[in-house]
């Protein structure tokens, strides 16, 4: 069988929650925009569905709302300052299927979550500023594990044992791909939550802090195949997430140019990344919501003085536009793959190095369990 990509790494994003890592992602592979903030609370075998009521804040009314829709391992809020969220939204509870009932006006985000999964409320737009982007690269496809199956095959195991993949993988066939575009880390149980069959709350899992989506991209013609790791920006699971800082080749770190709190503290993010990230990981800054000028807090120039104070491109995105989404995550695919250079390099090289059918081939042998890493280089 043909290879579908030549090499997987991981990107991370970080930063404040609501700041739209998530949307970032889910833009940048499903080319979707969902207008409602569930916030990243877990993902994988166990997750927390909580919808707040209130003004954003998490835990601002403290209840709990049993509901069959939301995303694996969000939080969905009900900001009032966002305009989707304005109007008259009423939530008639749970059916006897277990799915919400909303009636909503018509404003995306009132519709049920499974609506929310498939409609993108915002069309994609021109995303090109000229800012440094990519130079002609293709996609070739935007993919991620929509089964329990693929999650256990592409989830790299927790954070701390004996199965995590090292920095720079091999990759294999392609073969564990779905066509699927699916929300991340959506196992059985998810599906027979999103189906209104259970609803189970956090379970606690360190682990499930975190959703990644994979989408394979072809830069310089290399086939990259890239991990995707979403983090909750809430303040409570940021020792959970720091355990994945070191598993990432790329990191971006994300602020919304609509408030300064989230732009002062990718300080405390970058100096987090120093801390507990491997040396030479790649890092972008990233200034998101740029559509909504009316609230821009941040000037375009503080966010690229500070990205040259830390010596990091810098791009003012937006998930809702699609405004510099591709060029982006291209770029810091381009700036892992620059730092990786040289494995790749013996992976295409002299005869003696490894050839990455071979490679394939090693990767068919067993070598342990279930998360048992691929050949890795670094
Ligand atoms: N106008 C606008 N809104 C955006 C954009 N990106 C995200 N949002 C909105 O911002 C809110 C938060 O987005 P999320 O992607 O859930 O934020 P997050 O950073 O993943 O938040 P946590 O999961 O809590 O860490 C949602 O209501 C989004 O619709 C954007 O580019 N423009």
């Amino acid at each position: 069988m043909a290879k579908q990509y030549d090499v997987l790494f991981r990107l991370l994003l970080l930063g404040d929650s609501g700041v739209g890592k998530t949307c970032l992602l889910c833009r940048f592979t499903d080319n979707q925009f969902h207008p409602a903030h569930i916030s990243t609370i877990g993902t994988g075998i166990g997750s927390a569905r909580r919808r707040e009521r209130g003004n954003g804040e998490p835990g601002a009314s403290g209840k709990r709302e049993k509901r069959g829709g939301a995303a694996p391992g969000k939080r969905e809020h009900r900001d009032n300052g966002e305009p989707w969220h304005r109007g008259n939204r009423e939530h008639q509870g749970i059916g006897r299927s277990g799915q919400a009932q909303h009636r909503g006006n018509g404003i995306a985000g009132s519709h049920s979550t499974g609506e929310l999964r498939k409609r993108g409320a915002v069309a994609p737009g021109n995303g090109s500023t000229g800012e440094p982007g990519s130079r002609g690269h293709r996609e070739t496809g935007a993919t991620a594990p929509g089964n329990r199956e693929a999650w256990e095959q592409e989830k790299p195991g927790p954070p701390g044992n004996g199965g995590v993949p090292k920095n720079w993988e091999a990759t294999g066939s392609g073969k564990r791909e779905t066509e699927q575009p699916a929300v991340v880390g959506t196992g059985e149980r998810q599906a027979r939550e999103k189906r209104g069959h259970r609803k189970t709350e956090s379970n606690g899992d360190a682990v499930n802090r975190v959703d990644f989506k994979m989408k394979t991209i072809e830069v310089d013609g290399i086939k990259v195949r890239i991990q995707i790791w979403d983090t909750a920006g809430q303040e409570r699971y940021q020792t959970i997430t720091k355990q994945y800082y070191r598993r990432a080749q790329g990191i971006f770190l994300v602020y919304d140019i609509g408030s300064e709190r989230s732009y002062q503290h990718i300080v405390k993010w970058a100096s987090d990344v120093d801390e507990y990230a491997p040396d030479g990981v790649q890092k972008i800054l990233i200034g998101n919501k740029a559509d909504e000028e009316h609230k821009r807090q941040v000037p375009k120039e503080q966010g690229l003085q500070l990205a040259r104070e830390y010596g990091m491109d810098f791009y003012e995105t937006s998930a809702c536009s699609n405004l510099n989404i591709k060029e982006s995550f291209t770029r810091l695919t381009e700036l892992v793959l620059q730092a990786h250079r040289k494995e790749l390099e013996e992976l295409r090289g002299p005869p003696h190095a490894p050839t990455l059918a071979r490679l394939e081939e090693e990767e068919q042998q067993p070598m342990g369990g279930e998360d048992t890493p691929k050949t890795c280089w670094c």
